[in-house]
């Protein structure tokens, strides 16, 4: 059952529904945790989900529970312990946040007003992915360490982990697998396209297991390679890929524990306003769309979620599917003074991805959006009155139709009315322009001397507006979390440019952390390679033998 080996479904008797894998995309089911976790992208390009969602049965009581306890408790509603000991569990869990410099691990601070914000920068790498990377890296050495429990050489069951990066899931996962036994790390990132102290964080690793790719493109590019290369069944088997991103559905399940945690961080904080069962509005800078999937679930669970607050930057398709139901890529038109191409006035690609203040969630294509697809299309199938079997295939065949449209024709929609409902009952959106990005951090300095990253200010922007919206709604919720996604001193640029003029305003002595400090002296090693997949396959063969050779193997 565990060591790779399917569940088998509803025959399982150890696993719960919760704790069984399908894909999206219809083709793959009955999966255990294991399995999902070390596969990451299903064989038909779908991404793993739980069969069912669990629900957070006396979640009241966990309110007091320190953060590694409440993790503990979310999990294994998704892990059988059949798979994972508890005590393995919980060491794991344990392990994974002891690296983190604050003891409550994601603390929640007041912004203003009813505004609070939830700070997930307090790991490694200064931004939100070391929460599911440091669980990730831990759970990939676990598995490993049994699966190779009398192995040697190359019997050994080695992980080659590829992922993409527009710049912070790249420093997580490395500082999340650097120097692991049986773990080869290929991260893409696009050259250029990351701001310098990010890829400072990854081109300074030295490890033998860590290799960076700087990809001639944009990040969309690199996640289509690494999502070629899962397609292709030789170097898959050849070399177990293995995911990093947030298509690996252990990054969504261990980002769901902040939602709860905040939660109760704001019961503890604002004890006049604020009352267990009290429903919360939490607003989210989003790329990918992995963070905010991760609220969805809290909320499916039962977390009392008034809305989620989807916040994007210019590169809105997002924003675009929630205000017109039509999921598509948005091709860059005219061209600026200088002769290069714009759109809506913002420097753009001939791709379409514009470049922005908010460079990590430069996306065109959210590949997360595809999880809360199937559980759209899911509930519109269950309308129909057939049994479970049929609401799954038919989701799996909706989802799939969608996702070829988006790939053969450069979008889908619109969606039905109904599905369209379903999404904006729990969701919201707001699109946030650089100028207003600006003009967060400057506001927010100004008012209460807080310095918000770039991505964190567009998430506080559509947390005001959300909040304006919401006074005019008869029992909407007084209180909006909004996502911290990344340490400011991560993107010197916009807030020096955003701050350049306040009186007192000094980066280095109010903003930067030591551990930045002297990175730009290290040595770096990093990779060109062109946006090619074929040319990638190449490098991953060529280095995961050389360390192969110099491990004896
Ligand atoms: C700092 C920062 N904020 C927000 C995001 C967007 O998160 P997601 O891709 O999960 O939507 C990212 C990248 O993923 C990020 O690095
Ligand atoms: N913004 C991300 C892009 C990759 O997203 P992921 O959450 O799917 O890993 C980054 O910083 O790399």
């Amino acid at each position: 059952m565990s060591n790779g080996v399917a569940v088998n479904g509803a025959s399982d008797q150890t696993h719960t529904a919760s704790q069984r894998y399908l894909s999206t995309r219809g083709e793959d089911s009955g999966l255990s945790f294991e399995e999902v976790v070390l596969k990451g992208l299903a064989n038909d390009g779908g991404l793993y989900i739980p069969e069912a969602i669990p629900a957070a049965t006396g979640w009241e009581s966990w309110k007091d529970l320190p953060f590694v306890d409440l993790a503990y408790n979310i999990l294994s509603l998704y892990i059988s312990p059949s798979e994972i000991p508890a005590d393995d569990l919980k060491d794991i869990i344990n392990r994974s946040y002891s690296t983190f410099r604050a003891p409550e691990v994601t603390p929640l601070v007041n912004l203003q007003g009813d505004i609070h914000l939830l700070e997930l920068f307090h790991g490694p790498t200064f931004a939100f992915k070391d929460v599911a990377l440091q669980f990730l890296g831990n759970l990939f050495e676990y598995f490993l360490v049994r699966r190779n429990e009398g192995k040697t050489g190359r019997d050994r069951y080695h992980l080659t982990v590829v992922g993409a990066t527009s710049g912070d899931t790249g420093s997580a996962a490395i500082y999340g697998l650097r120097g692991k036994k049986d773990v080869s790390v290929f991260m893409l990132h696009p050259k250029g396209r990351v701001s310098p102290i990010q890829e400072l964080q990854m081109t300074t690793v030295l490890d033998a297991n860590v290799h960076n790719l700087a990809v001639t493109g944009n990040f969309d590019n690199c996640q289509d390679i690494v999502k070629a290369l899962f397609a292709d069944p030789e170097i898959n088997a050849t070399h177990k890929l293995g995911a990093v991103n947030s298509i690996n559905w252990a990054r969504i399940l261990a980002q769901t524990v902040y939602y709860f945690h905040s939660y109760f961080s704001l019961l503890r904080q604002q004890p006049s306003s604020f009352k267990l069962g009290d429903k919360v509005r939490f607003a989210v800078p989003s790329g990918n769309f992995g963070d905010i999937l991760a609220g969805y679930f809290a909320l499916r669970m039962g977390l009392p979620i008034d809305k989620l607050v989807i916040a994007t930057n210019e590169n809105d398709i997002l924003d675009r599917f929630w205000k017109t139901g039509r999921y598509e890529k948005k091709p860059t038109y005219g061209k600026d003074a200088k002769g290069g191409l714009e759109q809506d006035g913002v420097k753009a690609h001939e791709d379409g991805v514009k470049e922005t203040l908010s460079p990590a969630m430069d996306i065109l294509v959210s590949s997360n959006f595809e999880r809360l697809l199937w559980f759209l299309a899911y509930e519109f199938a269950s309308s129909a009155g057939m049994d479970d079997d049929w609401n799954k295939k038919q989701a799996g065949q909706e989802v799939s139709s969608w996702l070829s449209d988006l790939k053969n024709k450069g979008g889908f929609g619109p969606v039905y009315k109904d599905v369209l409902e379903a999404a904006r009952r729990n969701f919201e959106s707001e699109r946030i322009s650089d100028q207003e990005t600006l003009d967060t951090i400057k506001a927010l300095y100004k008012e209460v001397g807080y310095v918000l990253d770039p991505h964190t200010a567009v998430g506080v922007e559509a947390a005001r507006r959300a909040e304006k919206r919401a006074a005019e709604e008869p029992g909407a919720a007084k209180h909006t979390i909004s996502l911290s996604t990344a340490h400011p001193a991560k993107f010197a640029g916009a807030v020096e440019l955003a701050l350049e003029e306040e009186q007192g305003f000094n980066f280095e002595e109010n903003v930067l952390p030591p551990e930045f400090i002297g990175l730009d002296q290290r040595e770096k090693r990093v990779k060109d390679v062109e946006n090619d997949w074929k040319a990638v396959r190449d490098v991953v063969r060529t280095e995961v033998e050389e360390e192969f050779k110099s491990l004896g193997y």
